[in-house]
């Protein structure tokens, strides 16, 4: 009987043990899983703003399960948009062209005061001797303006003075100014001409410019600088990066065409300059711009080179119709050098026009005389410092003021 009674409450004892066994496992399961470190339950919308996170992630920690939880559809896309924009690049309004020259006059006055003030003091001596008229050549001859001009300069002073008798400085100062501006001359054309009209299929074309120059004489930046002058008088404008030989020179010229919103036609590096230039006028074509800029290279090491080269990119843009203009790059602080460098370009294609860089860096001005000069062809730029809009249409008189200290 003991032993029965004994089986029985081992019996009880055990049953009781499995169930209480079965009901802990049974709580255990209840127990919610871990929201807390799930990201689909507490983690903001992928990109919060700064201080959105803290407040929803204590708040809904302790107990809540993943059915309970609302996620943030609705929230979420918003919120990032704005900050995560791409940067379009910013399109600039380019200062426009006219007066440029004459606000900058205080810029090339500094830079050229040697020629100009040098000429007034010796023609202001009491005495204009044999001397006195030799020290006014020389001084025209060290600011570059050439020895025929030279002459011919001095020899008219000579003759008006004499004819004068009377020299007030104002009188000197007219004299002066009325005979640089003979030698530099007010009739020519100096407007960049970008209005060819039709190309050979009989479709309308944009005008084509060719910038030629050595390397170093700022013709990239002054293709560039070109550019925003033209979108500046409200004309649409392709870069052509035909300047194949240095390697960073096409991404010089994209990053200023995209500046002011033009498009840059290119190619692989040492590639065929002839046929960027052809694409670049077919994209312009293509595209209806007004004008495509044709940047090309410059070498005179290899001077055969450069002729078959610039000679052929010249024919192949002919394909598409005329070749409006053929600018030539000088740089004005390489002087005589620079006269040499620019035979060599004429040479090989007829240049139509000059652009004088760096005037703002020599006291020698007097070579905007001798390169029309030399050239016979009249100088239609001036770039005046190395900022985005310091290239100015070339004004005789805004010049000629600057050198002698005239308006102010
Ligand atoms: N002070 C001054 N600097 C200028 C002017 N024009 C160009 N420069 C500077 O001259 C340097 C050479 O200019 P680039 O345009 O790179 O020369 P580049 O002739 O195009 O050379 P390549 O691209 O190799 O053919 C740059 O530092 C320009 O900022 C100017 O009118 N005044």
């Amino acid at each position: 009987m003991e032993f029965v009674i004994l089986a029985v409450a081992i019996a009880v004892i055990a049953l009781a043990a499995i169930s209480g066994l079965v009901v802990s496992s049974r709580k255990k399961k209840q127990l919610p899983p871990t929201p807390p470190s799930s990201p689909s339950v507490t983690a903001p919308p992928a990109e919060p703003h700064v201080g959105e996170e803290a407040e929803p992630t204590t708040r809904e920690q302790p107990r809540r399960t993943i059915e309970e939880v609302d996620l943030p559809v609705a929230e979420a896309p918003a919120a990032p948009a704005e900050p995560e924009a791409p940067e379009a690049p910013a399109i600039e309004v380019p200062e426009p062209t006219a007066g440029r020259l004459v606000r900058l006059r205080a810029r090339l006055a500094r830079s050229q005061n040697s020629l100009g003030k040098g000429l007034l003091t010796l023609l202001s001596r009491e005495h204009l001797d044999e001397d006195t008229w030799e020290e006014i050549e020389d001084t025209l001859l060290t600011a570059d303006v050439g020895v025929a001009p030279t002459q011919e300069l001095v020899e008219r002073l000579r003759e008006r003075v004499k004819v004068l008798g009377t020299r007030s400085p104002e009188e000197l100062r007219g004299l002066l100014r009325e005979e640089l501006l003979n030698l530099i001359g007010t009739d020519a054309d100096r407007s960049v001409h970008t209005e060819s009209g039709v190309g050979v299929n009989g479709e309308e074309k944009p005008g084509v410019v060719m910038v030629v120059g050595v390397n170093g004489t700022g013709k990239t930046t002054t293709t560039g600088k070109l550019a925003r002058v033209l979108v500046a008088d409200g004309k649409s404008v392709v870069l052509g990066a035909a300047d194949t030989f240095r390697a960073a020179a096409a991404d010089q010229l994209q990053t200023w065409g995209e500046r002011v919103g033009a498009r840059t036609v290119r190619g692989p590096e040492g590639g065929d300059p002839a046929s960027i230039a052809f694409d670049a006028v077919k994209e312009g074509i293509a595209e209806s711009a007004d004008v495509v800029l044709i940047d090309t290279a410059g070498r005179l090491h290899t001077k055969t080179g450069l002729m078959d080269e610039l000679g052929k990119v010249k024919r192949v843009v002919e394909k598409h119709g005329t070749v409006d203009e053929v600018l030539l790059v000088l740089d004005a602080t390489t002087g005589q050098n620079g006269l040499v460098q620019a035979r060599v370009f004429a040479e090989v294609v007829d240049i139509t026009g000059i652009v004088l860089t760096k005037l703002d860096g020599t006291a020698k001005g007097g070579i905007v005389v001798a390169v029309q000069r030399d050239l016979g062809v009249p100088v239609k730029l001036v770039g005046l410092g190395e900022g985005a809009d310091d290239l100015a249409p070339f004004e005789p008189e805004a010049f000629v003021d600057a050198l002698i200290g005239n308006g102010g």
